[in-house]
């Protein structure tokens, strides 16, 4: 079971943070128990602070409860059906009180948007159970008429020092040995977002039983701080305004497509859900392309709108799972190789002074003088003319490729020597 799971707080002490709040919800609770119906409480706040956490907290104090993800597209032509009689029928009575939870009430989109606000509405009007809603943006133009019929409760981001004691908490239950520096950067990092803060927690842990500070440095989100965060917004909110928010990062756009076609399937689930995002990716690319063809980087725009909300809205309702993100394959291999990589550059940086030619085209001449240095002779004359390192003349020479002989035999494939594998002199073997 995922940590943000295992530790969800079940009563209202457990929860870190928004005392306030808290009071003003117990508040509506008990009028509500004494017989007073009270308007629906719009839960308002930024992702993971809690809020699905409340209304669940809330519907204990109730006899039942019924939630509903309004996000879900499927729920819009139901959501009068199902709840419908729910909300407008009870017994006279107060102990059989059934807590409705409409969650995400801003995640609603597409063409079912005038449809599922209306239902909300009427719902709102006509029930005679207790309503809590949840919605992240308070400027979303789903709430302007559900708001004025609601209680507002704001629910904050928790205190980085909040953070830290529950994250320690945590570690505790998990007899976890983790440094307090990592506690603290995990806090910072989480921008009050409390499940984000457990989920890298949990996934810095990896089920060791010591989480030490050199893992700050070992880890690619030091390297990509924004990018994740950007990615995370992007898969696992439907808020448009906070995608876009997390997206504002000083990386590479492309970078930032490529992070998230790794990530995709790793996050959705559903192959409709997928192609959709994926098809986002690719029109995203075509405007890169555009913008690369006209130099008119206006496109960059067009791309990131497909990226972040193309991206984010292809999936029919937010998925409250663990996710582990990481870098893209490609990337993983331009790092693994940008020794060699870098050595090429060099070479052809070399290349390209004594023979007065580009850089460019000096990296087309490497395959030719592989060939050319496979004369032990003439490799050393070029070896000294280039004034070539050991490194570099290694890299330039590559291995040795046997020369087919008719009357040797041919020889035993080795486990580890499968077939092509750096025996052709291709102009590949230097990308
Ligand atoms: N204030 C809090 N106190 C303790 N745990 C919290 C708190 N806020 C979030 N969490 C942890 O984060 C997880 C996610 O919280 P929750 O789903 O309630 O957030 P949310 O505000 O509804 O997010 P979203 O807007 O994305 O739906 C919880 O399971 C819990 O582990």
């Amino acid at each position: 079971m995922a940590w943000t799971e295992k530790y969800r707080p079940k009563t209202f002490n457990e929860m870190v943070g928004n005392k306030k709040a808290i009071e003003e919800i117990k508040e509506w609770i008990k009028e509500w128990k004494d017989g007073k119906p009270q308007p629906p409480l719009l839960l308002l706040g930024p992702p993971g602070t809690g809020k699905t956490t409340l209304a669940h907290i809330i519907g204990s104090h109730f006899s039942d409860t019924l939630e509903l993800n309004a996000s879900d597209k499927r729920s819009y032509d139901t959501l009068i059906d199902i709840i419908g009689e729910a909300s407008t029928t009870r017994s006279l009575f107060n102990d059989n009180l059934k807590l409705i939870i409409l969650d995400e009430v801003d995640g609603i989109h597409g063409n079912e948007d005038r449809g599922g606000v209306r239902a909300i509405n009427k719902i709102i009007k006509e029930s005679k159970h207790p309503i809590v809603l949840t919605a992240n943006d308070p400027y979303s133009k789903k709430l302007q008429t559900i708001k004025p019929a609601c209680k507002i409760i704001n629910i904050r981001k928790a205190h980085p020092n909040s953070i830290v004691a529950y994250l320690k908490r945590i570690c505790e239950e998990e007899s976890i040995e983790a440094d307090p520096k990592i506690l603290r950067e995990l806090a910072k990092r989480s921008h009050g977002d409390l499940r984000s803060a457990i989920n890298d927690l949990e996934a810095m842990a990896k089920g060791e039983k010591r989480i030490g500070a050199e893992i700050l440095e070992a880890g690619e989100k030091d390297v990509f701080p924004g990018l994740f965060d950007a990615i995370r917004a992007i898969l696992k909110s439907k808020n448009i305004r906070h995608i876009k928010e997390a997206m504002q990062i000083d990386e590479d756009p492309q970078l930032l497509l490529e992070f998230t076609a790794e990530n995709i399937p790793r996050e959705y689930e559903k192959p409709h859900e997928i192609k959709k995002a994926y098809n986002h990716l690719s029109r995203a690319d075509i405007f890169f392309g555009r913008a690369t063809q006209t130099r008119d980087y206006i496109y960059w725009r067009y791309a990131s709108e497909h990226i972040g909300v193309g991206v984010a809205l292809s999936k029919d309702e937010t998925y409250k799972k663990f996710t582990r993100y990481a870098g893209p394959g490609s990337f993983q291999l331009l790092g693994r190789t940008r020794t060699k990589r870098q050595i090429i550059e060099n070479l052809a940086e070399k290349i390209s002074k004594k023979l007065h030619i580009s850089k460019k085209v000096a990296i087309t001449t490497l395959p030719y003088l592989k060939i050319i240095l496979e004369d032990e002779k003439t490799a050393q004359e070029i070896r000294k003319y280039l004034e070539l390192t050991d490194e570099e003349y290694k890299i330039l020479k590559g291995k040795r490729k046997q020369r087919k002989s008719r009357k040797a035999k041919p020889k035993k494939m080795k486990k580890e020597d499968p077939p092509h594998q750096g025996k052709q002199t291709t102009l590949l073997q230097f990308k």
